[in-house]
């Protein structure tokens, strides 16, 4: 049976011990910080904020859901309303202090639940932990910069900087690398990332330690830099406690502290991948000063004088925060659960080497040096973190730090790694840009120095960092990294032609910026677009040296016909989260219009049929080819009955031989279908049969939009006449598992 929270949450001596030594609580707020933590976390989501209908979205909520939820009565309590979180840019993010009972037994939160999930799905609304909503904020990303988000899944704070780099005003210039070390995890990420795809974007399954020196473009002998850097590292995860109590079983100091290398290992490498002037953001969701201060406070001693920890206290106004511990503790913990302190390197390596030569055996771990603090950790500026602490505002916990490039000069001719790679610190290889820098740095080797640790030199002091890991040698090609290839296909290849003519896109359409995944280059079922900056990535770069797992957008999909030869019509549609980045390409005059009914007959019946005497949206589609069309239904507000769209609403549709249909998922039309009408109004099942058979004599070619596959050729898309009879369900089911956004 599963357990209350109360009980999985129910307390750990060690965790009280290790953090009550530390100090960072004050004495009083103690009980308040253990009470927190203890309970349940609200629900906090953020609205899209780039999306032209936030503030849409925003209003709907502050106008219509709070105050139906204001007051709330359940179990004779009155529950909460949502709140705003006021530090939060333009209001966007709530704040739902309401067990998840009583969203289960109220019928307001039922609807208000509804449709939050249906906005979560298209990428309107993002659930996400106030306290990580943190981090994307404090890296200032602007449209043109280069982002890369070391550690990225699931992909709630790529969500964020994929915001800030795509206005909805203009699509992005710059470019973002969303990279994990784990390869099933990446894969959410690219799902993820789908809700809100960007022709900047590409996602990559790399261990960020050794993240692979890339080439700004082909040709250049420069490394590729960025402007902005996540580095949202792996951590033990005790900041986050109110949403998984069995942390409290399972804490140990080990838990934390063993982390510690290979988070000062991505540290390190970001900063050598960061630019001239260059921003980078160190986060975790733990409180352990082993995993937060002591990382940071290394990192800066690697690089001396070259970063700076930049004050943020003006920022983010209304959000309580501490500061930055400038010195902490260290600790080992028994197997029984008691902690050791250590008050100095030596003193703990004795420590450990004592218990390792006993019949106690070694049950206590050796820490890397860098996890003692410096003794400069006073002067490096550790104030200026973050500490957020879930007492302070119904938080989970986290710690964040903001680094910036220290600028030099002028001049960024050494465009980032180059210049890097003049630190003259011994990094391991892992850490360095493929090898090279660890070549002219001065590794100091000392004897006593326990292989394959490295000694570093901080001021007077030389130090232990901790061991490396395995490293991508630089632009070549892994044999090991199995995922389709990248090409940029011909500007006069027939396929896109026929697109280029079809959809009679605009001399300004980049279509040397389109590419294909498959093995061959031949286009064969789903193009993509990538911006300048992307595009000069791929190509510079082997995509199997960067570990490429996705990138840009899609924007036409093969649809093919078993009832039409395929040149009598274009077999190529825009998918509907393709749309927004080829509008400005399209012809206005190719267009359709239509209005809040059109659309409700398209949510109402599957495949609606074309008739002679039709006006209104079937009338004017009648004498078009067959293929995709991009109709706009105009807004409305809703007061006449008909149906609520606050904004004009663009979307793709199919005309088949005598029949139309959305080209939008079964899931997005629900979403849309509540939005506007206040129900779920596509109830389509039997409908396709009645119809069929009440109009025997209409040939109905529904092309459906099938299965948008996830990689090129592995699902063949058949085509599916439902005048053949029972294929409408499986266009159903395809419908279901399809994933547009
Ligand atoms: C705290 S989570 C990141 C959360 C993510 N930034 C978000 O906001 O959704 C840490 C991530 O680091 C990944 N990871 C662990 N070790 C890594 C490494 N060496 N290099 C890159 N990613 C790593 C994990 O797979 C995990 O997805």
């Amino acid at each position: 049976m599963e357990q209350t929270f109360a009980k999985r949450a129910d307390g750990n001596p060690a965790f009280e011990a290790y953090y009550k030594e530390q100090g960072f609580i004050p004495e009083g707020e103690w009980d308040d910080f253990m009470g927190a933590l203890k309970r349940e976390l609200p629900t906090t989501f953020r609205v899209t904020g780039s999306r032209a209908h936030a503030q849409t979205i925003n209003e709907h909520i502050t106008t219509n859901f709070a105050p139906m939820l204001q007051n709330v009565v359940l179990d004779g309590e009155t529950q909460p309303a949502p709140k705003q979180l006021e530090w939060y840019p333009d209001l966007l993010a709530w704040q739902l202090n309401v067990p998840k009972r009583t969203i289960r037994k109220s019928p307001e939160y039922k609807v208000f639940q509804s449709f939050l999930v249906g906005e979560t799905e298209i990428g309107n609304i993002s659930r996400q932990e106030a306290v990580s909503m943190i981090p994307p904020l404090l890296l200032d990303v602007e449209p043109h910069h280069f982002c890369l988000d070391m550690c990225a899944a699931p992909g709630s704070k790529t969500a964020q900087i994929m915001e800030a780099l795509n206005p909805h005003t203009a699509p992005t210039t710059g470019l973002l690398i969303a990279n994990d070390a784990d390869a099933k995890r990446c894969h959410m990420l690219v799902h993820q990332t789908g809700r809100m795809p960007s022709i900047g974007l590409g996602v990559t399954c790399n261990d960020a330690a050794g993240f692979p020196s890339l080439r700004s473009d082909q040709g250049r002998k420069n490394n590729l830099t960025f402007d902005r850097i996540l580095a949202d590292v792996p951590c033990s995860g005790d900041g986050t406690m109110r949403k998984n109590p069995d942390i409290w079983k399972t804490w140990t100091v080990a838990n934390g502290t063993q982390l510690h290398g290979v988070q000062l290992r991505i540290l390190t490498r970001a900063m050598q991948l960061l630019r001239n002037a260059g921003r980078l953001v160190y986060s975790t969701c733990s409180f352990n000063p082993a995993e937060n201060e002591s990382v940071v406070a290394a990192a800066m001693n690697i690089f001396p004088g070259q970063f700076r920890i930049v004050p943020v206290s003006e920022r983010l106004q209304g959000l309580k925060r501490r500061a930055g511990l400038t010195s902490w503790k260290v600790a080992t913990q028994t197997s029984g659960g008691e902690l050791n302190w250590h008050e100095s390197y030596a003193q703990h390596l004795g420590f450990v080497n004592g218990i390792a030569n006993s019949d106690e055996g070694a049950n206590d771990a050796r820490w890397a040096e860098t996890v003692f603090a410096p003794k400069n950790a006073g002067s490096l500026g550790l104030e200026h973190a973050l500490r957020l602490l879930p007492h302070d505002q119904d938080t989970g916990g986290f710690f964040v730090c903001v680094l910036e490039r220290i600028p030099k000069g002028s001049s960024n001719k050494e465009e980032g790694l180059a210049s890097a790679s003049g630190i003259k610190r011994a990094i391991s290889p892992s850490a360095t840009d493929g090898g090279e820098s660890s070549k002219k740095a001065k590794i100091e080797e000392a004897s006593n120095s326990p292989a394959p640790e490295e000694r570093i030199k901080i001021g007077d002091e030389e130090i232990n960092l901790p061991a490396p890991k395995g490293e991508l040698k630089q632009g070549r090609a892994d044999p090991q990294f199995k995922e389709d290839a990248f090409f940029f296909i011909n500007p006069q290849d027939p396929e896109l032609q026929s697109c280029i003519e079809f959809f009679k896109l605009g001399p300004e359409f980049p279509r040397d910026r389109v590419f294909v995944r498959n093995g061959t280059g031949e286009v064969s079922r789903t193009m993509y677009i990538a911006n300048q900056s992307l595009k000069s990535m791929i190509q510079g770069n082997d995509y199997s040296h960067a570990h490429l797992l996705s990138a840009g957008i899609k924007i036409f999909t093969r649809q093919d016909s078993r009832t039409n030869p395929a040149d009598t019509y274009c077999k190529w549609r825009i998918p509907s989260d393709g749309l927004s980045t080829m509008l400005p390409y399209l012809d206005p005059n190719a267009m359709l219009h239509a209005d809040v009914d059109d659309l409700r007959m398209l949510l109402e019946e599957q495949y609606p049929l074309i008739k002679e005497e039709d006006t209104g949206l079937k009338g004017s589609i009648r004498d078009r080819a067959q293929g995709c069309h991009i109709v706009t239904f105009a807004a409305n507000d809703g007061k006449d009955g008909r149906g609520a769209l606050h904004l004009p609403l663009t979307l793709p549709l199919w005309k088949g031989v005598g029949s139309l249909s959305l080209l939008v998922d079964k899931k997005e039309k629900g979403t849309l279908s509540n939005r506007t009408f206040g129900k779920d109004i596509c109830n389509w099942t039997g409908l396709n049969k009645e119809k069929r058979q009440a109009d025997a004599s209409v040939k109905i070619d529904v092309t459906e939009p099938m299965k948008e596959e996830e990689e090129e050729g592995i699902v063949a898309q058949a085509a599916v006449s439902v005048a053949q009879g029972e294929e409408a369900a499986s266009v159903e089911e395809t419908m279901t598992n399809t994933n547009s956004a």
